[in-house]
């Protein structure tokens, strides 16, 4: 697959994110695998995968188009979703469709520029460009560069963007009315009744990862909710 991928299969519908960390009980490309076909089974459109060996696992298993990234840290930046050119060429030789990366200005990796990385990639590959983001000037430059697809995915872990525990529905709305590229609503969409809300406010189309794909941090909100019932209960016991 590559830029044949027509984006308006996705338009109005949903991609699930697969994604484990070292040590969570479901880390490995084999149960990412798992979690994918269950996403399709579901009605989702596309899949969402960190790191060459989950994306290659993934594509060989699924039909539907594969957003590949390739989350590590860097010693000189704080730009961690496909940071690096070179990051950006193992996912897409790992089979990605979609490539994301974090389009923030801020400094990345050994200086490189996201120029720079963009260019590269529209001259090198066929893969398609989703621009991860955290506000509207950010996506809008997004668009300028060359970007396919604008997703909100970094609202709320920039400094400088809102830190709150929904989704960021005025971004999606204000991205939605200044760029033409579809703007993807992603980050902390925990419900079907927001996923609905980011498309009412002019989402393309939705991304759900943590409610569906991290069943250990989803357990731990319930936990956590109850635990103050449970404590009351117990101090009244005596
Ligand atoms: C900020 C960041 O690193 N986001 C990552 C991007 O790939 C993933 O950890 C998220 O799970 C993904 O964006 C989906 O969001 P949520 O898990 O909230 O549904």
């Amino acid at each position: 697959m590559s830029k044949t991928i027509d984006l308006t299969g996705l338009r109005g519908g949903m991609v699930v994110s697969c994604q484990a960390y070292p040590g969570d009980a479901t880390y490995g490309s084999e149960i990412m695998v798992r979690f994918a076909l269950a996403a399709l089974e579901g009605g989702a459109l596309a899949i969402r995968a960190n790191s060459p060996p989950d994306i290659s696992a993934i594509k060989q298993a699924v039909k539907v188009p594969v957003i590949g990234l390739w989350k590590r840290v860097y010693a000189d930046s704080d730009v961690y979703i496909t940071a690096t050119r070179a990051d950006a060429m193992a996912v897409v030789t790992a089979g990605a469709d979609i490539v994301a990366l974090d389009a923030t200005a801020r400094r990345r990796p050994g200086g490189e520029s996201l120029q720079e990385v963009v260019s590269y990639l529209k001259r090198e590959t066929d893969a398609l460009l989703m621009a991860d983001v955290s506000t509207l000037e950010e996506g809008i430059q997004a668009e300028r560069l060359g970007f396919d697809i604008v997703s909100t995915t970094l609202s709320g872990y920039t400094p400088y963007s809102p830190q709150t525990s929904d989704p960021d529905y005025a971004l999606i709305a204000a991205l939605s009315r200044s760029i033409r590229v579809p703007v993807f609503a992603e980050g902390r969409i925990h419900t079907p009744e927001q996923a609905r809300r980011c498309l009412e406010n002019g989402a393309h189309t939705v991304v759900v990862g943590t409610a569906l794909t991290r069943p250990h941090v989803m357990t731990r909100k319930f936990v956590d909710e109850i635990s103050h019932v449970r404590d009351r209960s117990q101090v009244e016991r005596g």
